[in-house]
């Protein structure tokens, strides 16, 4: 696989069954993706070298998810000019509502693109990033294109 264009990070390794759906989602389309596990809590100077460095490693799109305190996501956000999308993971004590909250209110002046909580949103962050890196490559806009008609083609109008 090429050198990844997208970067998934995720507070911890329990984030992962949710946060692989944007990563099979990126895939699918074919764009290289990498994930690992970035913690501004407990990996902080993982966290630093990661978003300083993210640029300059080719990284065109930043995903990141955390779940409960969830301030990985802006940090990432405020050491960076990639676009950073947002997942908020769900939590057990407050079902992801405490995830959504810490991720979504940002200080003015550093921009995260936040989805919604859970499995939808991973899946979301990983068309978002597509959406973004077809802007400049026409080849995926139409794999985008074609995607987005076959998923309407598939709604049917019966109810039963
Ligand atoms: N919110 C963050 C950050 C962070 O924001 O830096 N680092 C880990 N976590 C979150 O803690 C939750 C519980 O983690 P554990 O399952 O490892 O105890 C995870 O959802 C993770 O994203």
């Amino acid at each position: 696989m090429s050198k990844a264009k997208v970067a998934v990070v995720m507070g911890s390794r329990s984030d992962w069954p949710t946060m692989k759906l944007a990563v099979e989602l990126i895939e699918e389309f074919g764009v290289s993706v990498e994930a690992k596990v970035v913690s501004a809590h407990r990996t902080p100077e993982r966290l630093c070298e990661f978003a300083t460095q993210a640029k300059d490693n080719g990284i065109q799109v930043i995903i990141a998810g955390a779940g409960g305190a969830a301030h990985l996501p802006g940090m990432v956000a405020s050491m960076t000019t990639l676009p950073v999308v947002a997942v908020p993971v769900m939590s057990k004590a407050l079902n992801g509502v405490d995830s959504l909250l810490s991720i979504v209110q940002m200080p003015k002046g550093v921009a995260v693109a936040t989805q919604a909580i859970g499995e939808p949103g991973a899946f979301n962050a990983g068309l978002m990033a597509v959406q973004i890196l077809a802007l400049s490559d026409p080849e995926l806009a139409k794999a985008l294109q074609a995607w987005k008609d076959r998923q309407t083609d598939s709604v049917p109008v019966e109810v039963e």
